[in-house]
């Protein structure tokens, strides 16, 4: 069968439920940046966790289940339910169980049917529960980021909610939400300028215009990714009829070309990327940018590298690369490790295997050069 056909069904619901996830989303950062409230939690590892996070792991789990019934629906995402049951957080199942029964009493907008009930706090607890896949070489898995860049994200900046499928260890189907990252480039360009770094703030009075986000969405092997406006107020969810082809940036000369990768020095070797791009010759500064949003931005042509270099000790997790990729290859863009070597999804949680970091370019010419300069910067960086 071919592909197209084969996930109509997965593809469908997946695009539904991440709009979901956005619209959502949307309301939690909303209320964090106006009100300040108390409704963000560090994890072991001090990164944050927030309503947010556990909200739309919570949705995607149900509706999924939902949706299929007649399946074991196996899930692999960020969140447990460990923190959220701690005692310190007692407080923040209430939210989390409002804000999953507030968008699931709008499922019908996204064609999906709503609980009978509201939900309770341990049918919350199960469904964020019930996403502990490890994933692995066989049967089918969903990977879910319910929100990446939750540091964006609290910061009123930008932020994804990724969704994948991956079957028998290959990612199959990407949903990217970005619900901060406006459909047109100008208005990306219009908030660069005026924020240096970074891409657009939730302070912006004129954040109407910008409000607008996007989904993104791509099958393997189909050639094509697509993406479609949010959707509004209450009209009714359509798709695809509103949705767009998108491609790779046609640059190919470094000197024209700009890179993006994580805001924070801790998440990837910034001096090590300006090595990197000193040395092929890339002149624009680099474009900072939290969560795979930067795969969005190599996807439809706003920018043309994409470089993430952890420390050492750093393993990288499927969840917050599967959907970028897919896309990004969809759309004509290659993305490997610094070895040249597709990403392994088919090893379980982490991306085992990795050599070194992860490139993404918007063709093979810029991604060859970009495999070189890394060599040779390699010997000489202390990474
Ligand atoms: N130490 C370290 N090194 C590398 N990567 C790490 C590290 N710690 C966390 N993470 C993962 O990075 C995800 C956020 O990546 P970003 O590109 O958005 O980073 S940044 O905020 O722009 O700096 C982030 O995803 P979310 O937790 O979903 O936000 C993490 O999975
Ligand atoms: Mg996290
Ligand atoms: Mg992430
Ligand atoms: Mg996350």
């Amino acid at each position: 069968m071919e592909n197209g056909k084969k996930y109509a069904k997965e593809l469908d619901v997946a695009v539904r439920v991440v709009h979901m996830a956005c619209s959502l989303c949307q309301r939690v950062q909303a209320g964090l940046v106006n009100q300040s409230t108390d409704h963000v939690k560090s994890k072991d590892d001090n990164s944050l966790v927030t309503v947010a996070d556990w909200s739309v792991q919570a949705t995607v789990s149900w509706i999924l289940s939902e949706s299929f019934r007649d399946q074991n629906v196996l899930i692999i995402a960020e969140e447990d339910v460990n923190t959220l049951s701690e005692a310190d957080s007692a407080g923040l199942l209430t939210p989390v169980t409002n804000t999953v029964n507030e968008i699931l009493a709008e499922a019908s907008k996204y064609g999906f049917q709503s609980p009978k009930e509201a939900l309770g706090g341990a049918q919350i607890l199960e469904a964020i529960s019930r996403c502990n896949s490890t994933g692995g070489p066989t049967g089918r898995h969903w990977v879910l980021d319910p929100v990446d860049g939750t540091l964006g994200f609290v910061r009123g900046d930008q932020y994804a909610i990724a969704l994948a499928l991956i079957e028998e260890g290959n990612v199959v189907i990407g949903v990217l939400g970005c619900p901060n990252y406006p459909m047109k480039k100008e208005l990306l360009n219009h908030h660069h300028h005026k924020y240096s770094q970074s891409m657009s703030k939730l302070s912006d009075p004129t954040s109407h215009t910008w409000e607008k986000g996007c989904v993104m969405y791509a099958q393997s092997g189909s050639g094509e990714a697509w993406m479609q406006p949010l959707i509004h107020g209450n009209k009714k969810f359509e798709w695809p009829n509103s949705a767009e082809k998108i491609q790779v940036s046609s640059i190919d000369d470094p000197e024209l070309a700009t890179f993006c990768e994580p805001v924070e020095k801790a998440n990837s070797n910034h001096a090590f990327t300006a090595g990197v791009a000193y040395s092929m010759g890339v002149k624009n500064q680099p474009l900072r940018v939290h969560s795979m949003v930067k795969y969005a931005a190599i996807a439809r042509g706003d920018a043309e590298i994409f470089m993430k270099f952890a420390s050492s000790g750093y393993k990288e997790k499927i969840w917050d690369h599967a959907a970028g990729v897919v896309i990004v290859e969809e759309a004509g863009g290659v993305v490997t490790d610094a070895g040249g070597r597709p990403l392994d999804f088919s090893r379980g949680v982490y991306l085992e295997g990795l050599d070194r970091g992860i490139i993404a370019c918007s063709g093979p010419s810029l991604h060859d050069k970009l495999i070189g300069a890394v060599y040779a910067s390699w010997d000489s960086s202390n990474l």
